[in-house]
Formats: structure tokens, sequence, C-alpha cells
């Protein structure tokens, strides 16, 4: 461990300011890389886009490297655990985006700390959650437990199809950690190979339950979701969903739970 703090003590950090830009294009390949069809001209297609809202969580990424940058945890072994998203305005199809980030919660787990990273911005407020292994004990708050399973049987149900490629395309959005393209770093996590990213499997996951609502998936205002089970590039898992009008709580396999989608409208 590099820190002279110990978790708890990176609770409320600032982690500081940034002005991110992006093009079209990005947000295209992004959209490409979270399982839009060419047939999609929304999506795909710069005189018509609309951006998805989840690409905001590519922006934002260096804020969760930062806090692991500045030495809170090992960023080899920690894992993406949850994450939050609220959409306050639809993001412009390019432009500059200002996005102010800081320590949230550290959750004190015992084996490991739970470590929430929380992103501000015009269009969106994000919370990503940090599983750190080893870095728990510190005498905190245990934080939030294990999401209630859904109860009855499921209304919506569908299929995540990810591919084997999905992974190498993703990551040229921004977030490049090994886990996901190198084998002996998946290793190093216990993994027999590269692992899906989690916010790559949470915002796939939106587009077939948006096509199955009929809604469009940029209209999404709300996305949150526990990552329970790591997902391989190229496996499909079903999808299954509890709908109460435009939201849908949902779990993907036996890799995401206690998620929920909200579409406006
Ligand atoms: C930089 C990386 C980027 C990525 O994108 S990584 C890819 C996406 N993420 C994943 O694939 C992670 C998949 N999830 C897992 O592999 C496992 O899931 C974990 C290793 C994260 C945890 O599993 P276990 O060590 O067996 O933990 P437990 O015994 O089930 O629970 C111990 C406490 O930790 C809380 N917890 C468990 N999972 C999570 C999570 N995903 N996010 C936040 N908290 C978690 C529980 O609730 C419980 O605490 P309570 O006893 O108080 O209930």
């Amino acid at each position: 461990m590099t820190t002279t703090l110990n978790a708890g003590q990176w609770r409320g950090v600032d982690l500081g300011t940034r002005t991110v830009s992006y093009t079209e294009r990005d947000a295209i390949i992004y959209a490409l890389a979270v399982g839009a069809q060419a047939t999609e001209l929304d999506l795909v297609f710069e005189e018509r886009l609309r951006v998805l809202p989840t690409f905001a969580l590519t922006l934002a990424q260096w804020a969760p490297d930062e806090l692991g940058l500045r030495g809170a945890f090992d960023m080899k072994t920690a894992l993406h655990g949850s994450q939050e998203l609220k959409v306050l305005a639809p993001m412009p199809r390019n432009g500059e985006i200002t996005l102010k980030a800081s320590v949230g919660e550290v959750w004190d787990k015992g084996a490991a700390a739970v470590f929430e990273v929380v992103v501000e911005s015009e269009y969106f407020v994000a919370t990503w959650s940090l599983f750190a292994p080893g870095y728990g004990g510190f005498g905190g708050e245990r934080g939030p437990s294990k999401p209630a399973a859904p109860v009855g049987e499921p209304t919506v149900t569908t299929e995540l199809v990810t591919s084997a490629n999905q992974t190498a395309l993703y990551r040229l959005l921004g977030d490049k950690h090994h886990i996901h393209i190198d084998p002996e770093a998946a290793a190093h996590i216990g993994q027999p190979r590269p692992i899906m990213h989690g916010l790559c499997t949470l915002a796939a996951s939106t587009l077939p339950i948006a096509r199955e609502l009929g809604v469009h998936p940029a209209d999404l205002v709300e996305l949150s979701g526990r990552f329970a089970a790591p997902v391989f590039p190229g496996q499909s898992l079903p999808i299954r969903g509890w709908q109460t009008d435009r939201a849908v709580d949902f779990e993907l396999g036996d890799a995401i739970s206690g998620a929920r989608v909200k579409f406006a409208g």
C-alpha cells in the first residue's frame, strides 16, 4: 500500500475539476461499443445523433482513477463494485464538459473497503463504488448491504449479447485498465481471461431493455446497479426486469444485481 492515510480518511477528499471535450465520433464509437446497431441511426449517424447519457461516464473515468493514483487503493486489485447515474440534461453532440469530483462515503467491509467517488456536472451526477480488497478494518461504518432479490415473475425478459471484441473497442473510450485487455493482468485478480468493463456491461444492458419497452435509449434519466460477478467478452446473459411505468428494476444473469434504469417521458 502506497498511502499513509487509512481508507476512512479519504472520505470527502476533493479530487479536482477537469474540463473534458468530445466529438460526435467519440459518441458514435461509444454507442457501437455498448451494442448499438448500424440501423439505429440516432445512435450511429452524425446527422441524427443523440448522445447516450451513459457516454458521460467514460468522460469521467479520470475521477476514480485519480483516487487510485493518489494511493487510496491498489489499482491492480480494486474492482468497480457498483454505479449510479442521474441525468440532469441531455448531452450535446460534441463539446466540452466541466466535471468536479470528490470522494463520498468510504465503507468498511472488514476484508475490503468500498470507496465512493462522486462526479458532478451540469449534465449529470454519477457515483462510482470501488471495491478495494485488503483496505477494510479501519473502524468505519459497514454501509449498504446486498440489494434484496426481486419478488415475483419478471415482466421484461430479454438478453445481453456481448461480443468477443467488445472490451477492445470500449477501452478506446478511456478506461484502459489492463484487466480488460491483458490476460496477465486478469490472472492477477484471479480471472482466467480479460473481463468486461462493468460500465460497458451496465450501459449495454440498457439497450435491449429500451428496445423491449419501445423507448429511445438516449431518453435514459437514471441508471444504477451492482457488479456481482465478472462478465467475459463474448458471453450472453439473460436480463430479468420488473417494469413500473418507464422504470425497470433488473438483473443481468448473476453478473449485475439490484439494477434500475428509468427513461424520461
Ligand atoms: C478498475 C476496475 C474496473 C472494472 O470495470 S472491474 C469490472 C466490473 N466489476 C466486476 O466485475 C466485479 C464483480 N464483482 C465481484 O467480483 C464481487 O462482487 C466482489 C469481488 C466485488 C465482492 O465479492 P466478495 O469479496 O465475495 O464480497 P462479499 O462477501 O459478497 O461481500 C462482502 C461485503 O462487500 C459488499 N459488496 C459485495 N460486492 C459489492 C459490490 N460489487 N459493490 C459494493 N459492495 C459490495 C457486500 O454487500 C458485503 O457487505 P455487507 O456484509 O455489509 O453486505
